[in-house]
């Protein structure tokens, strides 16, 4: 069955939905700039809506230890994801340092891309195959903005990996179909407005990523 992951929870209707429709992870966005980020003390209030539940992903871009630190003391995290320039070396510290498995984004516009993966693939667990930011953007990632979902297709990638980058409920199914993904990431694409979580899109999107 397809992974899902709902990135970028941030009020009680979105974490409510997402754990309705049986998400398998849930993103809390530990980076100031985005209108989705969350205190840690605003993740531990969400989190601690449900006992178990999908995996608790914490969002970081090039973090420094404290701001883990920070987190970790305020709510357990399954995975962190790391969504800025962090270099192998950085993510294998972080996971060593926290003892929790790591997830590397990564921005994907042509095969070339692609090569890094070998690089990273002894310092984390998984990887987020995402779109790279458009010019202007002003986040690292949650943009909207699609990569071509065929220049995964056929390649071996050496870890258990996640599709993500401008997916919707309309497009979720037709991009796993092209990408041959084993796991999909959302966040703009199941909200209502910017930074807004849509509790019917979240379903939508879950239902539509798990058609066989
Ligand atoms: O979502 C954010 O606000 C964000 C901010 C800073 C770094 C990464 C961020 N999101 C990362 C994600 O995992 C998104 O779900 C992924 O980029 C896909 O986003 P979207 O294209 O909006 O579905």
């Amino acid at each position: 069955m397809t992974l899902v992951k709902i990135c970028g929870v941030s009020d009680p209707a979105g974490f409510d939905a997402a754990l309705a429709a049986g998400a398998d992870m849930l993103g809390f966005v530990f980076y100031p700039p985005s209108p989705r980020a969350l205190t840690p003390a605003a993740a531990a209030a969400l989190s601690s809506r449900a006992e178990g539940g999908p995996l608790r992903v914490g969002l970081f871009v090039d973090p420094e230890d404290a701001l883990i630190e920070a987190v970790l003391a305020a709510l357990p995290l399954g995975l962190i994801q790391l969504h800025g320039a962090e270099d192998p070396a950085r993510c294998a510290a972080i996971r060593a340092r926290f003892g929790l498995p790591v997830m590397k984004a990564l921005g994907i516009a042509e095969p070339a891309d692609l090569m890094a993966l070998a690089d990273y693939a002894p310092a984390v667990d998984r990887f987020l195959l995402d779109a790279k930011p458009p010019p202007g953007a002003t986040l690292p990632g949650g943009n909207a903005a699609a990569f071509d979902w065929r220049l995964t297709a056929g390649r071996a990638i050496p870890r258990p990996w996640l599709l993500a980058g401008g997916l919707t409920p309309d497009t979720v199914a037709e991009a796993i179909r092209q990408s041959g993904a084993p796991g999909v990431d959302v966040s703009s694409g199941v909200e209502r407005a910017r930074g807004v979580k849509d509790p019917a899109r979240i379903a939508a999107f879950v239902a539509a990523a798990r058609l066989p």
